[in-house]
């Protein structure tokens, strides 16, 4: 699909900012955006008008580099891939900021997600990988970090499936149980999975459903385990050396 030039056509005609404004009203609505922090929109803006990793002749006709990164709800992938996202020039597309801008976006199939996540259930693969395929398009990107994704064997199948590639490597961020539960239930950003009864639920989906994906790609040896204790810069020292190793 990176042959297809969509992707550069459509950064030509971003959204427009009054249907921005509408989808972040919306948001705020449903309290899934920190009120202080429209951090998942203005990303997905970003990510709609930005030329990061693109190779910038207006469109690139290789396969992109993809990073997947896991790790448990409140490990620090998204902390971590901001800082990758800006010292390496990768394109940073999160799985549950695309989930929840879909929700925002006031669709039907938004309904339906925001009461997966509201249950720590993960969401049905066709929807999550499309928005994942769609969002690779655009951003033209030709260095991606996929973040919170594959959460399952499906959601895995299913963007072999549908994107028609497997990841160049896995970034897994290990965290103790009780680090991730104390860093969720401080992290205060207005998430409607923020609370204890939604996060127990999502630590066993994450011991029943993610870690045996990681299996998987550990067992295929493309898998980076990174020590997620300490702070977030001290845990990206460890991120820095695997991404200066690469050859991109
Ligand atoms: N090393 C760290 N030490 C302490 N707090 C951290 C660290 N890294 C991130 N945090 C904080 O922990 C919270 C969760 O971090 P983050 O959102 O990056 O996790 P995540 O893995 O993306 O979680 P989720 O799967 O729920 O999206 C945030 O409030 C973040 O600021
Ligand atoms: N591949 C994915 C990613 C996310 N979700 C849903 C379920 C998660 O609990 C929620 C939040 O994701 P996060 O921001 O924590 O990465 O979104 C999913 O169903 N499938
Ligand atoms: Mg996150």
């Amino acid at each position: 699909m990176w042959r297809r030039r969509l992707g550069a056509l459509l950064l030509r005609s971003p959204p427009s900012s009054s249907s921005t404004a509408a989808s972040s009203l919306q948001h705020r609505r449903h309290h899934l955006l920190p009120t202080q922090e429209p951090l998942a929109l203005n990303r997905l803006a970003r990510l709609f008008t930005s030329q990061a990793g693109s190779d910038g002749d207006g469109g690139h006709s290789q396969k992109p580099f993809i990073a997947f990164v896991l790790g448990g709800p409140g490990s620090g992938k998204g902390t971590q891939c901001t800082k990758i996202a800006s010292d390496f020039g990768f394109a940073h597309l999160s799985a549950g900021d695309l989930l929840r801008h879909e929700i925002a976006s006031g669709s039907e199939k938004g309904e339906l997600i925001l009461d997966i996540i509201k249950q720590g259930r993960i969401v049905p693969s066709e929807i999550t990988v499309e928005l994942i395929r769609k969002a690779m398009e655009m951003s033209n990107a030709n260095k991606v970090l996929i973040d919170g994704f594959p959460r399952c064997e499906e959601n895995r199948v299913a963007f072999e499936r549908i994107v028609g590639t497997e990841p160049d490597i896995v970034i897994f961020f290990d965290c103790p149980e009780d680090e991730m539960v104390k860093r969720l239930l401080g992290r205060n950003q207005g998430r409607v999975d923020d609370n204890i009864e939604t996060i127990k639920k999502r630590l066993k989906v994450f011991e029943s459903l993610n870690i045996p994906v990681v299996d998987y790609y550990s067992s295929r040896g493309k898998v980076h385990k990174i020590n997620a204790t300490g702070t977030a810069d001290e845990i990206f020292e460890a991120v820095r050396r695997i991404f200066s190793s690469l050859r991109f």
